[in-house]
């Protein structure tokens, strides 16, 4: 959360004509509410599924598929995802990640709990995120600057 996959996955699709699509917003507009409604209302394995679904439907050539960070939590969403495409990991650290979601209350899992709670979330994912098969750094990094290098690593 707060690596910037929306927004870069944005930027990246309007500099090389790609669509983009984010499967948060596929789920909202599935559901007809937002996330954070969802995980109230529904809960997150019912979440976990929509996105499932989301990795199923959305195929396609010239796609940029932009996801939640929790995605690659269900085996069955990285092996789809693994092939369909090429899985770019936007990396930052810790305490850059929190400084950019301060007062953020979009993402119901960094609601309400302490530091050491959302620190141990991230780094219960890392080793996943590490599988990826490209990894750019976004610390101190503008948007495109982040862009024009994966457009090159996405070319070569
Ligand atoms: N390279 C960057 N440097 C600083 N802030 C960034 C960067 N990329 C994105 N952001 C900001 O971080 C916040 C989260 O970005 P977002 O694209 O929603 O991340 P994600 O979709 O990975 O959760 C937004 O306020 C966005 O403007
Ligand atoms: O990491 C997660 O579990 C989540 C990340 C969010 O998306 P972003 O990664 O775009 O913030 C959103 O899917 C939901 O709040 C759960
Ligand atoms: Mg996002």
């Amino acid at each position: 959360m707060g690596s910037g996959k929306t927004t870069i996955g944005q930027a990246l699709a309007d500099k090389i004509g790609y669509h983009v699509i984010d499967t948060d917003k596929w789920v909202e507009n599935k559901e007809q509410m937002s996330i954070s409604e969802i995980f109230e209302k529904k809960g997150e394995d019912y979440f976990r599924d929509l996105e499932t679904q989301a990795l199923l439907e959305l195929q396609g050539d010239h796609m940029i598929i932009t996801t939640g960070g929790g995605i690659i939590k269900k085996d069955r969403n990285r092996e789809i995802m693994a092939s369909q495409g090429e899985i770019i990991y936007l990396q930052a650290d810790f305490d850059e990640l929190l400084r950019r979601l301060e007062g953020d209350e979009t993402r119901p899992l960094l609601q309400q709990q302490d530091k050491e709670r959302i620190q141990a979330l991230y780094e219960s994912r890392l080793e996943l995120y590490e599988q990826a098969d490209i990894i750019v750094n976004t610390v101190g990094r503008s948007v495109l600057g982040i862009v024009a290098e994966l457009e090159s690593i996405l070319k070569s």
